[in-house]
This record gives structure tokens, sequence and C-alpha cells, in this order.
């Protein structure tokens, strides 16, 4: 049998600066990011009238990304290398922790882009 996906985007900026790269890199110099943040969820079944889960009741991860990420430094705010690899496995983890328990659907991947051209997604579930 199928099983059904959705997608709901999200969005905070941010600056950040990667320690480790080599001297001269771009990246190690302080800048900031518009992110966008991708969050999927999969069923097999739906609820009615028909969602996998109700966009709106996803509305806590843009609170968080508010309240924890936007407009800081990130270096600053989390205890991991603010690569888009670290941060979607961060915000994986924050919404195992704090939203799925209340939702119907089951969180397959958060996606994170620095760029238009730079994504990393972390898969929760294969
Ligand atoms: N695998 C990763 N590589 C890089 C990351 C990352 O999080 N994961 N991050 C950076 C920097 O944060 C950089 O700001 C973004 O990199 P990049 O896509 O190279 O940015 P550009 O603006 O130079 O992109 P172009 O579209 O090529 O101009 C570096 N690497
Ligand atoms: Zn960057």
């Amino acid at each position: 049998m199928g099983s059904f996906e959705i997608t709901k985007r999200f969005r905070f900026e941010a600056a950040h600066r990667l320690d480790g790269l080599p001297e001269g890199h771009p990246c190690g110099r302080l800048h900031g990011h518009s992110y966008r943040v991708d969050v999927k969820l999969t069923a097999d079944r739906l609820i009615s009238p028909g969602f996998v889960t109700d966009f709106a009741d996803l509305a806590p991860v843009q609170k968080y990304l508010d309240t924890a990420l936007d407009h800081r430094l990130l270096n600053d705010v989390l205890d991991i290398e603010p690569t888009s690899e670290n941060l979607a496995r961060h915000l994986a983890e924050w919404f195992l922790d704090n939203l799925q328990a209340g939702l119907p659907g089951r969180l397959l991947a958060v996606t994170v882009s620095e760029t238009e051209t730079s994504s990393a997604e972390y898969r929760v579930e294969p």
C-alpha cells in the first residue's frame, strides 16, 4: 500500500561561523543566512477531513525557531557546530521530543537550507 507525505516550510534569520575550516574559508568568518526549514511528515492513513497532520498543528516549530534561533548567533545558542546537517538533526530531535507525541503523522525528515543552492536533510525514517 502507498503512503502520504506532507511538507511544511518555516524560516528564520541567523548568523553563524564555522570552526575547523581551512584558513581563509569564507564560512569561517561571521556571516548570516535566511534559513529555510522543511519539515516532512508521513502517514499510511489520513485523518478527517483528509490530513496527514493539519499544517496548523506544526505552528510550534515556527515558535521554537523564533524563540530559540531567530536573529541570534547560532554558535552562542547551540552546543553543536552550526552546519546545516547539525541544525537539521537538532530540529528533528526537538520535534520528536516536543511535538511528535500529539500528532497523527510521523516525522520523516527535516531539511535545512542556508542558501538557494545548499541544503542538508536529516532523515528520521528510512
Ligand atoms: N556540507 C556543508 N557544507 C557547508 C556548509 C554546511 O552547513 N554543510 N556550510 C557552509 C557555509 O555556511 C556557507 O555559508 C554556505 O555554503 P555555500 O553553499 O558554499 O555558500 P555560497 O553562498 O558560497 O554558495 P554559492 O551558491 O556556491 O555561491 C559551507 N559549506
Ligand atoms: Zn553559512
